[in-house]
């Protein structure tokens, strides 16, 4: 019976009684591969395409610059700083970090945009995209629009975006992106993360992958586990193993090309309010122990977030990571926001006077993590106290 409900799938001019005994149990096990190969997703030249996109993010060394912080977002990181949160003061930040000098693409392959940020350009009158594509930079675009309340959960959410996303990413890819992110929050508590929400934000984040592939991009797959909570490390170990698994065989399910997406995941660390504390080599193990057990190999790169970690845990727990002995079959590299651009943000303080002192800091971050990224950063113990400070915002989920 069962075989000839899936019959047709296989082999659509003969009935189940064409065939006999071992024939028809062989039939049975090529559904799978048949169905694969009758209805490919992409076209050889799509997933070229995308895999070289993919690959040229996280070339040796390189990372991404996570510049895409919403109009909200930007708001808490310039209230720090005592600046108004309008579109002229985000522009001149962010055209200062983009015009620092070429040689920052041997650190940064990639810069996730916000739409704003897309569409501004420098105080000569040229595109920010133009800037960045010049210095050789992949161009990205945060896809997401925003968390939705999961009824019946302790205060979990699903993230929205998918309604029009087919037609944003084509005007996105003519506009000159080339990959896209999407950011799913889940948090550990009473009840947290619920089955509801874990596969609620896995099938979310695979249906936006495969409509990000469809038209060109490569999309960052983001499912953070934010380290909010008093948990230990081996809890956030067990959570993150269960998201990263659900979110593969939604991937799977949703017939996503592994090989052009990258994975952007919290490191697994201690909640904030833990009392224990851990090393780099630890938060590493744990990492690399819950990405070897849950992320396939055909995934080219996986680029940390920095999820509030001051900008030098940031830059330690990376190089860690690189050093630790497991099997490693992916890039480790990083898409940090906040542990790319605090310190920058502080030596700007609003000030265009200030452009060469914001530029460095923002340099030597990039550099710094660009060597973590190798597993070849040394510590100096003299990164000034900015970089030391945490940048942990509880409920992160703006
Ligand atoms: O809440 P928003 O505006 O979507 O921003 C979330 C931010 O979190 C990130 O995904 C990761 O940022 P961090 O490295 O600061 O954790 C950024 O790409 C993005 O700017």
């Amino acid at each position: 019976m069962r075989l000839q409900v899936l019959y047709p799938l296989c082999h659509p001019d003969k009935t189940p009684d064409d065939i006999e005994g071992s024939t028809r149990f062989w039939y049975h096990f090529r559904r799978p591969i048949t169905m694969a190969h009758r209805f490919p997703a992409l076209t050889p030249e799509q997933k070229k395409e995308l895999s070289d996109i993919a690959k040229r993010i996280v070339a040796d060394g390189k990372g991404i610059l996570a510049a895409d912080e919403s109009v909200g977002t930007m708001g808490n990181r310039l209230q720090r700083i005592k600046v108004e949160n309008t579109e002229e003061n985000r522009r001149q930040f962010r055209e200062i970090l983009f015009t620092v000098d070429k040689s920052i693409n041997q650190s940064i392959g990639g810069v996730i945009l916000f739409h704003e940020t897309l569409y501004q350009k420098d105080s000569q009158g040229k595109w920010f995209r133009d800037i960045l594509k010049e210095k050789g930079i992949v161009v990205g675009i945060k896809l997401d629009q925003g968390a939705a309340p999961l009824a019946g959960t302790n205060q979990e959410t699903t993230i929205q975006g998918l309604d029009g996303l087919s037609q944003r990413c084509a005007q996105y890819k003519k506009d000159g992106c080339d990959f896209g992110k999407w950011r799913a929050v889940l948090k550990i508590g009473d009840h947290c993360p619920s089955n509801l929400a874990i596969q609620e934000n896995a099938n979310a984040l695979a249906r936006y992958a495969s409509i990000c592939q469809q038209n060109g991009l490569v999309p960052i797959v983001e499912p953070e586990v934010i380290p909010d909570g008093d948990h230990d490390l081996e809890h956030c170990q067990y959570v993150s193993e269960k998201v990263l698994a659900a979110v593969y065989k939604a991937l799977s399910d949703h017939h996503v090309y592994l090989e052009g997406t990258l994975l952007k995941p919290n490191m697994v660390t201690a909640g904030h309010a833990c009392p224990k504390k851990y090393t780099p080599e630890q938060v590493a193990m744990a990492t690399v122990t819950t990405l070897h057990r849950t992320v396939p190999a055909a995934v080219p790169g996986i680029c940390f977030l920095s999820g509030g970690m001051s900008e030098e845990d940031a830059t330690l727990n990376l190089n860690a990571i690189n050093l630790c002995p497991l099997p490693k079959p992916w890039k480790l590299s990083f898409s940090y926001g906040r542990a790319l651009q605090a310190s920058a943000l502080s030596a700007w303080g609003g000030k265009a006077a200030n452009k060469k002192a914001t530029q460095e800091a923002f340099v030597k971050r990039a550099l710094a993590n660009g060597q973590a990224a190798k597993g070849q950063y040394i510590h100096s113990g003299s990164s000034g106290s900015a970089a030391s400070q945490s940048l942990f915002v509880p409920s992160y989920t703006y």
